[in-house]
């Protein structure tokens, strides 16, 4: 395993759901809630684009983990001698992800640790992963720079993050398109779950999320050495990969 120093990590453990405020989403602690509540219907949205930043034996982090799809990919690629951390701040989906954890029986799932923490303020040493993912996560984070300096501190040199999400494109037909399936598909699946105002504020935070542009050059003033956007499915996802 490449993980050198072993930090204190606050080990998720379960405990009782907050109340959800159906007003539009703006602090972190309602954030906390929406995502909370969302847990229990949560499950493979997560596309596997950026596994090849994994290597076998690596040191992981899959930030903003949610119910797990992407650190279970991550423990396939790292291997039995590998470590994939899961981190997210929400309990519910971290005792989703805990619970899917159990249910599987290969050795390479046991090296995934669950933390219950903040994006903004990591408990891990500086320069301690090989790699960093983020699904769907950060245009979720209040802070994004702050985020981003997060990752960047974590990381170590020469390492690199990859960021999954949704496309704030400058393109008005994507937009457009974008806002579409929102409405027309994703919020009518969501109202079938009661989850209506959840997946609505999908929407706005793509609306005030960084352009590609923006993001490549929020990475590259927080100090990373690199940071390329690319944009994937016709411009409604994008993913920015930054080199520490
Ligand atoms: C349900 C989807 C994504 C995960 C997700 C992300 C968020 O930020 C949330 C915030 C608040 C509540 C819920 C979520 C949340 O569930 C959307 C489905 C993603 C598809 C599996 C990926 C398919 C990509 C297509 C090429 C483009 C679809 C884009 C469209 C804007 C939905
Ligand atoms: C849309 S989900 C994505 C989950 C997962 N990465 C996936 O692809 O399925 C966004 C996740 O970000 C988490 N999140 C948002 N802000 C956070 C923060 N400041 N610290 C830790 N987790 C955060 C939420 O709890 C939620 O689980």
């Amino acid at each position: 395993m490449n993980c050198s120093v072993a930090p204190t990590l606050p080990l998720w453990s379960g405990s009782p759901a907050r109340r959800f405020i159906p007003r539009p989403v703006r602090c972190s602690a309602e954030r906390q809630a929406l995502f909370n509540r969302i847990a229990p219907v949560y499950d493979n949205v997560t596309p596997s684009h950026f596994i090849p930043l994994a290597k076998m034996g690596g040191c992981v982090l899959d930030l903003c983990c949610g119910s797990g799809d992407l650190a279970f990919l991550l423990a396939e690629k790292v291997g039995n001698n590998g470590k994939v951390t899961g981190l997210d701040f929400s309990e519910e989906q971290l005792s989703v992800a805990a619970s899917r954890q159990q249910l599987r029986s290969k050795p390479c799932y046991k090296n995934i640790e669950w933390v219950e923490g903040d994006a903004l303020d990591l408990p891990f040493p500086d320069g301690y992963f090989d790699a960093i993912t983020v699904g769907y996560g950060l245009r979720n984070v209040v802070d994004k720079r702050k985020a981003l300096q997060e990752m960047y501190r974590v990381l170590k040199a020469g390492s690199r993050v990859s960021i999954l999400d949704f496309n704030k494109s400058t393109k008005p037909v994507t937009t457009l398109i974008q806002e579409w399936m929102i409405d027309s598909v994703v919020v009518p699946v969501a109202t079938s779950y009661g989850l209506e105002e959840e997946y609505r504020y999908l929407k706005s935070s793509i609306r005030e999320f960084l352009t590609g542009k923006e993001l490549e050059k929020l990475a590259l003033e927080v100090g990373f050495s690199k940071g390329r956007h690319y944009e994937i499915g016709g411009g409604l996802m994008g993913n920015l990969v930054a080199t520490r």
